[in-house]
């Protein structure tokens, strides 16, 4: 029992070098390497059965059978031999296969990007709720907004008509998302120029563009506007469609002229804010909605802590997908 047990074992572990070790399935090289053994042992055997049958026979027999012995040794001799060529090749064709297999495993994985999509009208608190969970999750934010706004401080910088769509788009393609100076771009005249830049097709797709680049930086990327969960990133795994009232917009809105010292007037900020809205939501190309699969959070009675975890608890769940 001791003998076969060792038998096995002592058979196997070529097998287990080669299955485990390697992590070769075929287990070619254990095939080779007990045929080799098994034709080295057969050969001496027969090589030795002769010699000694021969010694028991006349001279001239003997010198026959001796002769015979040594030449089966040479030719049946190079099997063995032949054999442990193969399995000596195999084994490093595995080896090679192994330290290659590893090296591949090594390599960087191409980085994973998340993204989340916030649209909304003007002073919904969009743009508040993408900069929290940016700075929560480690994400890069680019507020849509300040792209439209760049476009229409570029015409009027010049003197520009804001309707020319050739001279938009060049102005367009001359936007730099690294140079977006908010304190300049949040001006009221620049908002309502940039609302009508923004109905230009060929300035959209110029932006579009470069608002996509910006979406798959890893390891992930906030954007708020008006069409990024519909145009920009329509595979986002997280939309989130952010209302309030008109008169809980403009209340913020006004709230915020004030606390920055500026003079403000809450029936012309309403006016305002509900002419912008038309001009967005009516719009022929990529017109503010929420997208299909969005999710609307209406944050007129809710703060902005409320609206944060509410969201939390969506990108939370979308992460969990995600990694699985
Ligand atoms: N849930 C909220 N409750 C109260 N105030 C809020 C809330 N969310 C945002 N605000 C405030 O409302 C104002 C407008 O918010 P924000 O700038 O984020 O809106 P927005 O949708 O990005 O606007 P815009 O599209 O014009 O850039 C800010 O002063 C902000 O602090
Ligand atoms: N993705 C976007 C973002 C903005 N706009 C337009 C609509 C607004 O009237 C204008 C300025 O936006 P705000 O800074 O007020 O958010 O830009 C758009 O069409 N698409």
């Amino acid at each position: 029992m001791f003998f076969l047990l060792t038998s096995f074992v002592v058979v196997a572990i070529p097998y287990v070098i080669e299955r485990f070790g390697l992590r070769v399935r075929f287990g070619l090289f254990a095939l080779l390497f007990w045929l080799f053994v098994f034709q080295f042992v057969l050969i001496f055997s027969i090589d030795a059965l002769l010699q000694n049958f021969a010694t028991s026979m006349p001279d001239l027999l003997e010198s026959m059978l001796t002769t015979l012995g040594g030449f089966a040794f040479v030719t049946i001799g190079i099997t063995p031999i032949i054999t442990l060529v193969l399995a000596a090749a195999y084994l490093l064709f595995a080896l090679g296969q192994w330290l290659f297999d590893r090296d591949e495993k090594d390599m960087p994985t191409p980085q994973r990007h998340f993204t989340v999509a916030i649209d909304g009208p003007a002073a919904s608190g969009k743009g508040t709720l993408a900069r929290r969970i940016a700075e929560a999750y480690g994400f890069h934010h680019l507020d849509t907004g300040l792209t439209y706004r760049a476009v229409a401080k570029v015409l009027m910088d010049q003197n520009m008509p804001l309707d020319d769509e050739f001279l938009a788009e060049k102005a367009a393609r001359s936007v730099d998302l690294t140079k977006l100076d908010r304190a300049v771009l949040s001006a009221h005249a620049v908002g309502e120029a940039a609302s009508k830049v923004a109905v230009m097709p060929a300035v959209r797709r110029a932006l579009v563009a470069m608002q996509h680049s910006f979406a798959e930086r890893p390891p992930g990327a906030v954007l708020d506007g008006r069409d990024i969960g519909t145009v920009v990133c329509p595979d986002a795994p997280v939309k989130l469609y952010i209302t309030a009232s008109p008169e809980a917009r403009a209340r913020r809105r006004y709230d915020e002229i004030r606390s920055n010292g500026g003079g403000a007037n809450y029936e012309e900020i309403l006016e305002d804010l509900t002419r912008r809205d038309a001009r967005d939501m009516g719009r022929t190309d990529s017109p503010l909605k929420p997208a299909a699969d969005a999710h609307l959070l209406d944050t007129t009675e809710m703060d902005i802590e409320t609206a944060f975890l509410s969201a939390k608890t969506l990108i939370d769940q979308a992460l969990a997908k995600n990694t699985h």
